[in-house]
């Protein structure tokens, strides 16, 4: 495993019952413990951190009974390293004097959906308790009725306990991390404009800050592994072959310059690690202080424009980092946005987060109407691409895995966590992608582009945070699909914007109404340049996420069914959007101590 930096936090299950001891508590020990023991069992079957390691739950040592037993695993919980909370029981408990107290702690209850023993109306009784005392909490409880002796967990709770246990999982993982921003602001993009405080109250991510010109000292002082550099430019020259120059025959370079670039674009991608994460090669070096980089969870480069003007683009740098491989093989991909864009930066850190994937960084370019693409090409949209499409395309930071070349158990184009990916899957996204020369109009320094595009049909979805002067941060999610254009189409309308990046046709799922009423209301209503896009349909996973970092949602195309939010939020009135607003004021940032 190759797991990048910090701790990795614990799921703790808290199994409470009644505690009338003579009869109804010593009834109930065996059904309680089962239940956490069940859930544990599912948790730790199915979920793995973005590092490939399993997560593990911890039990309470007894069941929980009263206000003692709820302290002595609250102590346990702390010494084991515990930040996520999920309570389980199949019985009448008494609510508050059983709870978790701790603030900062995502929270669970699941209640056992039987006839026998209350444990509905404990959850009722204890939600009612977490919502009076301001600590939010997601209540768990199954459609149907469930017999007393039966341990199984039934699919709608299941699903349930994996969505909060995910996204409280991706909180915790967030928690004391570092944005680092390497440069700073770029082209005058809201998001390059690194919130210092958004990221500390919301997130509890702290921002790290590196002006560029520490890569020139590292390359000129020879400040990184050389023995990886051989191996890395060796590799690079193998594996990354360079594409047509798109340059007028005055603005290319020549073959020697364009070795420098390539050179030095290996270095800085080095650097760009060692700054994140840290390398113990440069202490053995003698360089102490480098060697322990800026425990970042992500990261981004400006670039645009003082960089790139006088030195290569880090296309090549952004492109490699938020892939699922290197040089050393496969491993886990970093979270790195171009432009500095810190915002979609921390959409794509939430996207790898829950799926364990690499994610593609995008600007949202060009809405094509199926008249205009009609127009230019001479030829009709089909299929799901029919009523439009929406062209995701962005030099840099698009991981290699979104060429889509890596295959599932049925044959069908995917995106997989590092672990399942083979070599035969990395050699091919990498034979899929060329690396042209910069178009030297944008990028005076040089550098290469990786150009690719995506292949069809895999599920997609993109997200966004944007920050609001009045509201604070507000999260969008569309869910949809790539697609496949012939060949004849593609061409045309990618030759008419910058063939040297790679392109991702992307089609939302429209519903017909509001924001999603076509394509291009879509396009329309998107908030920013940029969109952080993860392979498969997890826009329910990020509204639950979301909500627990008080991040309201302000657009998403996922079914209410599906909508999991703590239950406090049904206290804030009935139609969804507005009380999740209502309910993160209420709430506020997650970390957002005020006297
Ligand atoms: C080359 C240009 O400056 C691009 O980098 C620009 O179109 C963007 O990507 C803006 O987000
Ligand atoms: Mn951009």
């Amino acid at each position: 495993m190759s797991r990048l930096i910090g701790r990795l936090p614990k799921v703790g299950i808290r199994p409470v019952i009644d505690g009338r001891e003579l009869g109804v508590r010593e009834s109930l020990e065996v059904q309680t413990m089962d239940m956490a023991k069940a859930a544990a069992k599912l948790i730790e079957e199915t979920l793995r951190f973005p590092s490939g390691e399993k997560v593990e739950c911890v039990i309470a040592d007894t069941t929980i009974g009263g206000v003692a037993d709820a302290a002595a695993c609250a102590d346990k919980f702390q010494r084991e390293g515990v930040e996520v909370s999920l309570t389980v029981t199949p019985c009448w408990c008494y609510g508050t004097e059983v709870m978790d107290t701790n603030p900062l702690t995502p929270k669970a209850v699941w209640g056992f959906n039987g006839t026998e023993r209350p444990g509905a109306v404990y959850l009722a009784a204890a939600l009612a308790g977490y919502s009076q005392k301001g600590l939010p909490a997601f209540g768990i409880y199954g459609k149907e009725v469930q017999d007393e002796g039966d341990q199984t967990i039934p699919q709608d709770v299941s699903e349930k306990i994996l969505r909060f246990t995910k996204g409280a999982l991706a909180v915790a993982q967030m928690k004391g991390k570092s944005y680092l921003s390497i440069g700073y602001s770029s082209m005058g993009i809201a998001g390059s404009m690194v919130d210092v405080n958004f990221l500390q109250d919301y997130l509890g991510v702290r921002a790290e800050f590196v002006e560029s010109v520490e890569l020139l000292r590292r390359m000129d002082e020879g400040i990184y592994d050389h023995d990886e550099y051989e191996k890395a430019l060796a590799w690079t020259k193998e594996n990354c072959k360079e594409g047509k120059d798109y340059n007028s025959p005055e603005a290319q370079k020549s073959a020697e310059q364009k070795d420098a670039e390539w050179e030095k674009v290996v270095k800085m991608t080095l650097i760009c690690k060692d700054l994140m994460n840290g390398n113990p090669k440069l202490k053995e070096m003698g360089f102490g202080e480098e060697s322990k980089g800026r425990n970042a969870i992500m990261g981004g480069f400006q670039g645009q424009r003082q960089w790139t003007d006088y030195q290569p683009n880090a296309d090549f740098t952004e492109s490699i980092l938020n892939s699922s491989f290197d040089w050393n093989g496969i491993r886990q991909a970093y979270t790195f946005a171009t432009e500095n864009d810190c915002l979609n930066a921390i959409s794509m850190l939430f996207g790898h987060l829950l799926t364990n994937k690499a994610q593609l960084f995008s600007d949202v370019r060009t809405y094509w109407s199926p008249e205009s693409v009609e127009r230019v090409t001479g030829k009709k949209l089909t299929g799901i691409a029919k009523d439009g499409i929406i062209h995701l395309i962005n030099s840099g930071s698009t991981t290699l895995d979104a060429t889509a070349q890596q295959t599932d158990a049925d044959g069908n184009p995917t995106m997989k966590p590092f672990w399942e990916i083979t070599e035969e899957e990395v050699q091919k996204c990498l034979d899929n992608t060329k690396w042209p020369a910069a178009i030297a109009e944008y990028f005076r320094g040089g550098g290469f582009s990786s150009q690719f595009k995506t292949k069809g049909t895999i599920p997609l979805t993109m997200c966004r945070i944007n920050l609001v002067k009045g509201i604070g941060p507000v999260l969008q999610i569309v869910e949809g699909w790539s697609v496949e254009l012939p060949e004849d189409v593609h061409e045309v309308l990618d030759e008419r914007t910058n063939p040297t990046w790679p392109t991702t046709w992307f089609v939302p799922r429209v519903t017909g109404t509001g924001f999603f009423k076509d394509v291009y209301t879509v396009m329309a209503k998107w908030g920013a340049n940029h969109g952080a896009i993860s392979h498969g349909h997890i826009g329910a996973d990020l509204i639950s996420l979301a909500a627990m970092l008080r991040i309201p949602v302000n657009m998403h195309n996922v079914s209410e069914d599906d909508v999991f939010r703590p239950s406090a939020w049904s206290a804030f009135g009935e139609g969804l959007e507005g009380a999740d607003y209502r309910a993160c004021k209420n709430y506020g940032p997650l970390y957002g101590f005020k006297e």
